[in-house]
């Protein structure tokens, strides 16, 4: 029988490996039955629960020949001190079975497990001698099931000079009778481990033990820069090798924790934390809390005011080990899976709510949201409810949370029909500003939209009336995926939806389109613009457009793919305010019955043809019949012909 695409797959992902096939087959069949023959299981992570069965396998193999090899020696009722030399002999014997091994072995022993430190690493590496300043070796050390990395134990080997400990917290050796000894990795087990051993004294000054986690960090920031740290090909032996090198550094500067050449990439998961990012989603009930910390101002909005995010080793190292990209924070688990190579999803920050980004002028309103943030008095209960004539209801949504059909058809029409465009014009407008030209051109127009008016805080109805959708967040079923064609990681629904049902919300960070085109010189890119009310007079002195940009701060609109005319999605502004927070969301919303699995696709509205424009577009694989860069690339071979 041929074998299933499924078995392909795994062979191929382990031949990326350096796995031959008659090491996976075994592995396989056991992991099937294990597994229930749930191949979804099996292909997560890129087949790593394959991977580590197989090295495990591995290891097993060669502790069983080393207990063999023991076991024979005591039979041959051989003396304690022969036993030792027979052990000894095992042990010789066992590095030439590893160094064997490892020239076999692929280049990554084993991948890391999802949110597991380095101490998941099960190595043996012949370069860590070379680094080492002394002239101890790795040891290996009788069978102990080792807890977290956090515990501290006492000493397990013979040498009374010596102390293993799993560190924790800063620890001084001091003298030459103490010497230290760090377990760097260990087999899950803790049968197999890699120990590096510190004598401060022999460097010529007291230093400095590093911890673990600044060891960590700094090899993680290291490999990020050297190696990409993803990267299959990643090898293990010089990764060892840099992290003696790494501590080393650290143990000569006490007062440093991070090496200072390395100023974008040492943010850790602590920075993290302390982030207005991080912060700012606390701060979303008390806007001028991110002020207060000194950290970031607040806009006069209630926005969050965050400064540029630099993506760290750390982000890249989340991304990679987590299944859920929202990491908990929307109201469904949004996970990612890439049927197709070893990539990961690009790391950002998750967001609830769009930020702004330091000093962006935000002062924007929509021209055709009546400026009345008094209490609507007609609100109670449920504005859909018949008997109740909420203003704010008024034409929206269904009782099944579904935009009315009218409404929906009506803003359809509006995105795809140029002919029913009503648009207002500004004087000076911010968009041709940022072209940055000799002669300023006149405004194009913007698109007057449709918007739907949430009933918010100040309404007096309750927290589920039917007139609040966008507010209550995601609630379907939705998957990160990366797309057969050609347009990268796309996002796409588990479950079928009905035309008009709320998706998602775009959030990301608000800011001018001049720092989006200074952010994006290299990167193809668009810009989705917030679209005030420019041509009013309340608009004046707003002298730079603004833009949503999701590429760092974002939610999962960040994924949603670009299609020309006949996307599944559209792009509504909604007035959602509350206290903190008064400015306007753009949902997606269905535009027809969308089948489970269907990837979800949005009209970004980008012009492949305006060369003027100063963000570069994409080409275009969208696969319409409408497709606008088509229609362009066909038309230029015509002109070129008639040429
Ligand atoms: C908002 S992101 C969408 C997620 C993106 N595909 C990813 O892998 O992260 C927009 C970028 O996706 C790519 N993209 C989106 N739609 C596309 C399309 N129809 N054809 C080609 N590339 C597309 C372009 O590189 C674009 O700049």
């Amino acid at each position: 029988m041929a074998p299933s695409n499924h078995v392909k797959r795994a062979f191929k992902a382990m031949n990326d490996l350096g796995i031959a096939d008659a090491q996976v087959k075994p592995v396989l069949k056991n992991l099937l039955q294990l597994y229930d023959r749930n191949w979804e299981l099996i292909a997560e992570d890129n087949y790593r629960a394959l991977a580590d069965a197989i090295f495990d396998s591995q290891d097993s193999q060669v502790t069983e020949e080393v207990k063999g090899k023991e076991k024979k020696a005591n039979e041959a009722g051989a003396s304690a001190a022969e036993v030792d030399r027979g052990k000894k002999k095992a042990l010789e014997s066992l590095e030439e079975d590893e160094d064997a091994l490892d020239e076999l072995e692929p280049p990554l022993k084993r991948l890391r497990r999802r949110g597991e430190g380095a101490s998941a690493l099960s190595l043996n590496n012949p370069s860590l001698k070379e680094h080492t300043t002394h002239d101890q070796e790795t040891i290996l050390l009788p069978f102990h099931p080792l807890s977290t990395e956090n515990t501290i134990h006492g000493a397990r080997n013979e040498d009374p000079r010596t102390t293993i400990v799993r560190y924790n917290e800063h620890r001084l050796a001091t003298t030459l009778e103490e010497s230290s000894t760090l377990e760097l990795a260990s087999s899950e087990t803790g049968e197999v481990k890699i120990n590096l051993r510190f004598s401060p004294a022999t460097g010529g000054s007291s230093l400095h033990v590093p911890t673990m986690e600044e060891l960590r960090r700094a090899m993680e920031d290291k490999c990020l820069r050297s190696y990409k740290i993803l990267d299959p090909n990643f090898s293990v032996g010089r990764f060892m090798g840099d992290m003696v090198t790494c501590f080393l550094e650290l143990s000569k500067n006490a007062a440093s924790p991070l090496p200072e050449k390395l100023p974008f990439l040492t943010t850790s998961i602590d920075v993290l934390k302390k982030s207005p990012a991080t912060m700012a989603t606390k701060a979303s009930n008390s806007a001028n809390q991110s002020a207060e910390n000194g950290e970031v101002g607040c806009g006069s909005m209630g926005l969050v005011v965050v400064p540029e995010c630099q993506i760290s080793a750390d982000d890249f190292r989340l991304i990679s080990s987590i299944s859920d990209i929202t990491l908990g924070k929307e109201n469904v688990e949004i996970p990612w899976v890439n049927e197709f190579n070893s990539k990961v999803p690009p790391p950002f920050r998750y967001i609830l709510q769009s930020y702004v980004y330091l000093d962006a002028a935000v002062k924007f309103s929509l021209g055709n949201i009546g400026d009345d943030d008094q209490r609507c008095s007609s609100c109670c209960g449920d504005c859909l409810a018949p008997s109740v004539a909420c203003r704010c209801a008024g034409f929206a949504y269904t009782k099944d949370g579904l935009l009315q059909k009218d409404f929906l058809e009506d803003c359809i029409a509006e995105a795809r029909d140029p002919q029913k465009h009503v648009l207002q014009y500004c004087k000076e407008c911010p968009l041709e500003k940022a072209k940055n030209e000799e002669t300023l051109e006149p405004c194009k127009g913007h698109l007057k939209r449709k918007v739907v008016k949430e009933c918010w805080i100040n309404c007096g109805c309750i927290n589920n009336c039917g007139n609040r959708v966008v507010q209550h967040g995601i609630h379907n079923k939705l998957q990160v995926f990366f797309t057969p064609n050609g347009t990268g990681w796309g996002l796409r629904t588990l479950e079928k939806l009905p035309k008009g049902a709320f998706v998602c919300e775009f959030a990301g960070e608000i800011l001018t389109i001049s720092e989006l085109i200074k952010r994006s010189s290299e990167k193809l890119t668009f810009p989705v613009i917030l679209d005030a009310h420019w041509g009013s007079e309340e608009a004046s002195g707003v002298d730079n457009a603004l833009c949503l940009d999701g590429m760092h701060y974002g939610n999962i609109s960040r994924f949603i793919n670009h299609r020309c005319s006949d996307a599944n999605l559209i792009d509504i502004p909604v007035h959602v305010e509350n206290m903190d927070f008064k400015y306007y969301h753009l949902a997606f919303f269905t535009t027809r019955d969308i089948e489970a699995m269907e990837e979800l696709t949005w009209d970004y509205g980008v012009e492949f043809n305006d060369h003027v424009y100063p963000t570069l577009p994409f080409h275009c694989q969208c696969g319409s019949e409408f497709c606008r860069n088509v229609k362009r690339t066909s038309k230029s071979k015509k002109a070129k012909k008639r040429a």
